[in-house]
C-alpha cells in the first residue's frame, strides 16, 4: 500500500515563517518547504535583508486526521500572543498526499546531462552507464553554486569539453571561483593532469574538496582559498564563472596566468554587460573572444597567441 502523508499549505509573511516553522516541527512535521525562497550565488544575500510579499510553507506530516493537527497549531498559535496570527489567518488548507511527492519530488529538476561529446553530469542518485570514452561526474546539489543546471556553469562545461576534443589537449586548469568544484572536477574527469581551484568562500572550498574526493580526482584538483593574485601561472585553461565587473577587475591576473596559446573562459556575464567585459579584455588579446549564449547568460571564450 503506497504510504501517505497529511499536507498542511499555510500562508505567512517572512518574519513569521521561522517561528512558525518551529511550532510545526514541535507538532511532529518531518519537513517544510517554503516556496518564494529564491537562491542565487551570483547576488550576495545580504543577511539584513527582509524578504518582501507572502511565502507559502507546505508541512509535512505522518497521516493524520487535520482536523486534530489544526485544533493542536491552533492552540500553540494562540500562546505567541501578538508574534503570530490566529490559524484563519494564516489561510490553513490540507491534503493527503502520496509520500513520494514531497521526499524526492524535487529531485525530478536534477537529472543527468550530457555535454559535448563526453562529459556526463549525474545526480548521485540516477545510475548512468558511461561508455568507455565518456567522462561521467557526480554532483549532488548543495550548499556550493554548480551543478550543471545553471546556464553559465553549462556553458563553461560545453566550452571546456569542447578544449577537450582540440590537438593539443590541455594538462592543466585553473578554476577561479570554483563552487562546488564542478568545473575542475570535470577538467580531471575530461583528462586534466592539474588542476587548480580557488574560492574566496571557505564553504565552497570544502564542499569542492568533498566533491573532488567523491569522484576520485583529488590527486589531481587541488583547492585553495588563496587568492588569485596569489596563484601560480601556466595554465593551459583558465576558466572563471564569477560575475561579469569581478571578471573585468581581475582581467590582467586572470590573463596572465595563461601559458602561451591557452584559453581563458569567462561567464556569469549577462547578455546586457557584453560591452563592459569585452572592453576590459580588449587591451589583452589581439582577436575577440568567442561569445556562446544560453538565455540571458554568455560565456566568453579568448585565445591566447602561442
Ligand atoms: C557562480 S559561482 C560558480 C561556481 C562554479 N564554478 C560553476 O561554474 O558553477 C561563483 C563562485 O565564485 C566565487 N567567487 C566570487 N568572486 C571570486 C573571486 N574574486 N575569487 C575567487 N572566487 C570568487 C563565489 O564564492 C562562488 O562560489
Amino acid at each position: 500500500m503506497t504510504e501517505k502523508w497529511l499536507e498542511i499549505s499555510l500562508t505567512a509573511t517572512a518574519a513569521q515563517a521561522d517561528l512558525l516553522c518551529g511550532l510545526l516541527d514541535s507538532l511532529g512535521c518531518a519537513g517544510v518547504l517554503v516556496s518564494e525562497r529564491k537562491l542565487d550565488t551570483f547576488v550576495v544575500p545580504d543577511p539584513d535583508a527582509v524578504e518582501e510579499g507572502p511565502l507559502q510553507l507546505r508541512a509535512f506530516f505522518p497521516q493524520q486526521p487535520a482536523e486534530v493537527l489544526f485544533e493542536r497549531l491552533a492552540a500553540l498559535l494562540a500562546d505567541y500572543g501578538a508574534l503570530l496570527p490566529p490559524l484563519a489567518a494564516l489561510a490553513p488548507d490540507a491534503r493527503l498526499i502520496d509520500g513520494q511527492d514531497w521526499a524526492h519530488g524535487w529531485k525530478q529538476h536534477f537529472t543527468t546531462l550530457r555535454i559535448g561529446r563526453r562529459l556526463l553530469v549525474r545526480p548521485s542518485w540516477e545510475a548512468v552507464t558511461a561508455g568507455p570514452e565518456d567522462a561521467l561526474i557526480t554532483l549532488d546539489p548543495g550548499m556550493a553554486f554548480g551543478t550543471g543546471s545553471h546556464e553559465t556553469t553549462f556553458l563553461c562545461l560545453e566550452a571546456l569539453a569542447d578544449r577537450f576534443e582540440l590537438q593539443p589537449v590541455p594538462r592543466s586548469l585553473l578554476d577561479v571561483g570554483t563552487g562546488s568544484g564542478i568545473l575542475a572536477i570535470a577538467a580531471a574527469a575530461l583528462g586534466a593532469e592539474r588542476v587548480l581551484a580557488c574560492d574566496i568562500d571557505p564553504q565552497a572550498c570544502a564542499t569542492a574538496r568533498d566533491n573532488a574526493v567523491i569522484n576520485g580526482v583529488q590527486d589531481r584538483v587541488e583547492v585553495t582559498a588563496a587568492p588569485l593574485e596569489a596563484l601560480p601561472a601556466g595554465f593551459d585553461l583558465v576558466v572563471a564563472n564569477i560575475l561579469a565587473e569581478e571578471n573585468v577587475r581581475l582581467a590582467a591576473e586572470l590573463v596572465n596566468r595563461l601559458a602561451p596559446a591557452g584559453t581563458l573562459i569567462l561567464s556569469g556575464i549577462l547578455a546586457e554587460k557584453q560591452a563592459l567585459v569585452v572592453a576590459g579584455f580588449e587591451p589583452f588579446f589581439p582577436e575577440p573572444p568567442q561569445i556562446h549564449q544560453k538565455n540571458e547568460w554568455l560565456c566568453l571564450i579568448y585565445a591566447r597567441p602561442g
